[in-house]
């Protein structure tokens, strides 16, 4: 058989088929749906004839996305008619650009996990623009839970617009439901969804989770069965974010490093890194170190190691501690310049022995910086789940440089003597002021004294004369005199020295 024949069976067999059609179509109306209607079925035909029309052609462009036939659409219009207006929405709906997916909270009479998830995420969707909030509190719990309480959100993704909304239940089942438009199909049902139910899960993870604080036993005590290498207890610490008194773009700073840590995974994965960041804090005493490791930890819901290294013998303690911590943790040695040098104890033992000894005593019982790098970077990358790792000390300069080396201590923070932006915070914090006459003379003084926070925050609560918040205001701006005076006659008396040296 020639192409050309082939082509022109082809051609008829189409011209059958829609000659088929029509004549199914004149039968039903014929047949069907005239003495059914009576004398206005000509106007409702032709307008079903008209509808069938477009779909036909619809049909002929979108194969795929129209795969039902002709007979059926007639069918259901004819079944529909006294419901026509009704059936021109379906209609619409059928042919808009948006596709729509539906979460029941109940599915196939199990629970649906994705629905609670979807739910959280949403109540955590949370900006300027939001008006509407809802607030509970949990047993047992003193803060209370603000969450946004809105029927329709908004939300964006990569580029792409998502319309959430919350429906009515139906039977009893809650559900929502979520439009978005087609050509976006592959990024919502792929990336978009996971990342709304992965971070709906984290959310609530977060919730149930206690933050504890471990610290480590004296490693004597490891053989007694009944004791742990940690002991823990619930950490309350009540610092955030919002309450550290420091540079507020520094703050900030810090925070979003943090959530690109804690959201990282793929990042991490595709770089080929460990999951684990380390934050070197370093500053005078009282400045808000051991306060920002609370903040991070309850900004990111993590549990706190606090290592106490002068408790542990050697490396192969060390080792067995560090194995022994959790994921999504923060791991703390404080002071670590004093850390990790000899302890008092072991000075005092050293005392009653030889040379010798002393130096083979080291060497079996030094936690050396060595071992402390080695495990950190070996066990954690080998665990490939998120870890973070804090350094503080007061003093940088002592610090070797292979501790705090880029890629190990990845964000050095530093933590200064309190000026007017961090006082602006204490002030909140502890007296709800968020301007005030004296401001300024303080605002002078700060900048010319060093005074740590912690100093700042002790007199802003004391009260002695003058009660209220004046009396709170003029009792720091005489210790901030008092101060300034201190370290002018301090520089005057090291210039005599000098001169008379
Ligand atoms: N930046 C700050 N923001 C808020 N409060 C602070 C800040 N700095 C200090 N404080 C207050 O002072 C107290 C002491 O601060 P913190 O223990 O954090 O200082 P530190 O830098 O860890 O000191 P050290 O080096 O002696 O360990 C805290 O309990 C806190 O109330
Ligand atoms: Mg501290």
């Amino acid at each position: 058989m020639s192409q050309t024949s082939v082509r022109k069976d082809q051609k008829l067999l189409l011209l059958q088929t829609k000659k088929s059609k029509r004549n199914l179509i004149e039968i039903l109306m014929g047949s069907i749906v005239k003495p059914m209607f009576g004398d206005n079925i000509t106007t409702i035909g032709s307008n079903i004839a008209g509808l069938l029309f477009i779909i036909e052609t619809l049909r002929r462009y979108f194969p795929v996305h129209l795969k039902i036939t002709i007979q059926e659409l007639l069918v259901n219009a004819i079944q529909r008619l006294p419901f026509f207006k009704k059936c021109a929405d379906k209609t619409l709906a059928f042919f808009s650009p948006y596709a729509q997916i539906r979460f029941r909270e109940i599915e196939e009479y199990k629970h649906n996990y994705a629905y609670s998830a979807i739910k959280t995420y949403l109540g955590a969707q949370v900006n300027s623009q939001v008006k509407n909030f809802k607030g509970s509190q949990a047993r047992g719990r003193e803060s209370l839970d603000i969450k946004r309480d809105d029927d329709k959100v908004e939300d964006e993704y990569e580029g792409v617009k998502i319309w959430w909304e919350v429906l009515k239940p139906t039977d009893g089942v809650k559900m929502c439901r979520l439009t978005f438009h087609r050509s976006n199909l592959e990024v919502v049902t792929g990336s978009y969804l996971r990342y709304v139910v992965e971070e709906g899960k984290s959310i609530e993870e977060k919730k149930k989770k206690k933050v504890k604080i471990f610290m480590n036993n004296p490693s004597p005590n490891w053989k007694m069965f009944t004791m742990n290498l940690w002991s823990s207890i619930d950490f309350e610490h009540p610092a955030t974010f919002d309450t550290m008194a420091m540079d507020p773009k520094k703050k900030d700073e810090i925070m979003i490093d943090l959530l690109a840590f804690r959201d990282g995974e793929e990042y991490y994965k595709k770089i080929g890194k460990a999951w684990k960041r380390g934050y070197l804090l370093h500053g005078p005493p009282g400045t808000g170190k051991s306060t920002m490791i609370a903040a991070m930890a309850n900004l990111m819901g993590y549990s706190i190691y606090d290592l106490e290294l002068t408790s542990i013998e050697n490396n192969w303690e060390l080792k067995k501690l560090l194995l022994a911590t959790s994921s999504k943790s923060i791991f703390v040695i404080e002071d670590i310049d004093c850390s990790l040098d000899l302890t008092g104890e072991r000075r005092v033992k050293e005392d009653h022995q030889s040379n010798a000894e002393i130096k083979k005593e080291k060497k079996k019982n030094a936690v050396t910086l060595s071992g402390l790098l080695n495990f950190i970077d070996g066990i954690w990358s080998a665990c490939g789940q998120e870890r973070i790792l804090v350094f503080t000390t007061n003093h940088l300069g002592k610090l070797d440089q292979a501790l705090i080396r880029r890629g190990r201590m990845d964000m050095h923070i530093e933590f200064s003597y309190c000026r007017f932006e961090a006082f602006k915070i204490l002030a909140k914090n502890y007296l709800n002021l968020d301007s005030h006459l004296l401001f300024e003379k303080i605002e002078t003084l700060l900048g010319e004294t060093n005074m740590t926070p912690a100093d700042v925050a002790e007199n802003l609560m004391v009260k002695d004369g003058e009660s209220g918040v004046d009396g709170s205001l003029k009792g720091l701006i005489r210790a901030l005199e008092q101060m300034k005076l201190n370290q002018h006659s301090n520089e005057q008396q090291k210039k005599i020295k000098y001169l008379t040296k």
